[in-house]
């Protein structure tokens, strides 16, 4: 009898029945856990040589593979600079040019595991120096990307192209590059991505940064405008993760520091009938005898003079040296609501901006990366006042191939981008100069990559509602609930103590 009265839940079987349960409990969280845990990561890699008109950089990108289209997950692995000049050098010698490349080559088969190399693309774009080069003479230029395409062939990589890229592509790259890496791609609009949105959409789209590139042959201006970009050539459309950018950008040929000095160079021996050049560019003092050759041989520069040498002298003085800089540019006749200079369209200036390479290079040797418009204009007119002796004195370990040319490079720095680009006093503060985003360099070559691996989806990627953690954290608390509430009934059960109910 008194067996008869035992709480039925206490029989072997309930206990084993609520055994059995709660295994099944731990085995469910067990391997909703295991599943989902992250795969150890498998990493895929990408080499983008940039052959610029003065030197050649080889980038290794890396990224985990299961990862790819999220925003910001490719990163500069590792540069390689190539010695010796910019491939276009090369040009009497085109097979120097290929053979220049294998020092770099050879490293990056070093630092990407060797598995990966028959799946790892290799793209070799070449810029303004190139350009150049085909204006002048193109079937140079193709014997010197056709060396460099039979070098990079040699390699156990996969081989994707050696080309000479637009200026639009060189200035849109850049932008990408820039806003991939600080995510700005990342924000979204508030507009659910299917729906369609107005013509004039730019003043919707979440806020990007401009990029501003100075290379030595040509420069890049690339942002997006306010206002509808009215020419055609200056108009790039992307959809990147479900947002639509109108971009406008320009690329300036022989705007580039190097070039820009061999026309300044020119038109300044042309007003001068003496075979000295007397130089308000370069500090007092500084002296060189110079072959005329070495501007003249330049497709930049038109005018032409009989001599062989001209003697270069210094005199330091950044107010003559502006005016002798603004003669490159005409700010004259605009067939466009506005424009920069040589009458190429350009809309007002818009949001904040990166300025890199030689921007970068030039801004941050003379310490004006932080200050304002006025401060810098006071800074450079001091440094070029200094003898050469004394910048000598001062910077003993800079190359004087770069040191030289400081007074010049800030000068013609400040021209085109205050009466060029027309920045202000007021938006001077929106130009951030950068090297480096993170690990990786500011420059076009990441965004280059990104766009032919089809690293940077149109649309949005699909993201699960929950993260992983998130995910394994509610399995575990709603399991633990699961056997708190078992428990609970099973320790109540028939107790009229667990309910609130009264029996009269
Ligand atoms: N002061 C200084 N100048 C540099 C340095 N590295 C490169 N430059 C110079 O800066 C200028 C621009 O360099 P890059 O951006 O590499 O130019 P590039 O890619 O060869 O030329 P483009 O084909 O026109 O893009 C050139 O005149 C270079 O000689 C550096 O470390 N310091
Ligand atoms: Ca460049």
């Amino acid at each position: 009898l008194l067996e008869m009265k035992k709480n039925p839940w206490h029989s072997p079987w309930v206990i084993a029945l609520a055994v059995l349960i709660a295994l099944g409990i731990i085995a469910l969280v067990t391997t909703a856990v295991v599943q989902n845990k992250p795969l150890p990561k498998k990493f895929k890699y990408g080499i983008v040589l940039d052959a610029g008109s003065s030197h050649t950089s080889l980038y290794i990108y890396e990224w985990p593979a299961e990862k790819q289209n999220d925003t910001g997950v490719v990163k500069q692995l590792h540069v390689c600079h190539v010695k010796g000049p910019g491939i276009s050098s090369y040009s009497t010698d085109p097979k120097r040019a290929g053979a220049s490349l294998q020092e770099c080559m050879n490293e990056a088969k070093v630092k990407i595991p060797e598995r990966r190399h028959n799946e790892t693309p290799v793209y070799l774009g070449a810029t303004a120096g190139m350009r150049l080069l085909r204006k002048e003479n193109s079937s140079a230029s193709d014997k010197v990307l056709s060396s460099v395409a039979k070098s990079l062939q040699s390699y156990p990589f996969q081989y994707h192209g050696a080309r000479i890229i637009t200026g639009q592509e060189e200035g849109a790259y850049g932008w990408i590059t820039v806003n991939y890496l600080s995510e700005k791609f990342k924000q979204s609009n508030g507009f659910p991505s299917d729906v369609p949105l107005p013509l004039s959409i730019n003043t919707l789209t979440p806020s990007t940064m401009g990029a501003l590139d100075l290379g030595g042959a040509s420069t890049q201006i690339t942002f997006v405008p306010h206002e509808e970009v009215v020419s055609k050539d200056n108009a790039l459309d992307f959809r990147l993760y479900g947002n639509d950018y109108k971009v406008y950008t320009h690329s300036f040929l022989c705007y580039g520091k190097d070039q820009a000095l061999k026309v300044v160079l020119a038109e300044q021996l042309q007003e001068n009938d003496e075979d000295v050049l007397v130089n308000p560019c370069f500090n007092k003092g500084y002296t060189k005898n110079m072959s005329l050759s070495s501007i003249y041989s330049s497709p930049c520069v038109s005018t032409r003079r009989n001599s062989s040498y001209f003697f270069h002298r210094g005199t330091g003085n950044t107010t003559q040296c502006r005016e002798s800089i603004r003669k490159i540019f005409n700010f004259t006749g605009c067939p466009w609501p506005r424009c920069s200079f040589n009458g190429i369209y350009q809309p007002q200036l818009q949001g904040s901006f990166g300025a890199f390479s030689a921007f970068y290079f030039v801004m941050n040797f003379l310490n004006l990366t932080t200050t304002t418009l006025e401060v810098a204009k006071e800074k450079l007119a001091a440094y070029c006042s200094l003898s050469w002796k004394d910048v000598k004195q001062n910077y003993p370990k800079i190359k004087d191939k770069y040191l030289e040319e400081y007074c010049f490079s800030g000068t013609y720095i400040l021209t085109l981008l205050e009466e060029g680009y027309n920045f202000t006093s007021e938006n001077w503060n929106n130009i951030e100069f950068i090297k480096k985003i993170g690990d990786s360099d500011a420059g076009w070559t990441l965004g280059y990559m990104l766009n032919l691996t089809n690293l940077i989806p149109a649309e949005s990627p699909a993201v699960p509602p929950l993260p992983h953690a998130g995910y394994v954290a509610m399995m575990v608390l709603f399991s633990l609930l699961l056997v708190v509430l078992f428990v609970i009934g099973y320790k109540c059960f028939g107790r009229p103590s667990c309910t609130s109910q009264k029996y009269t």
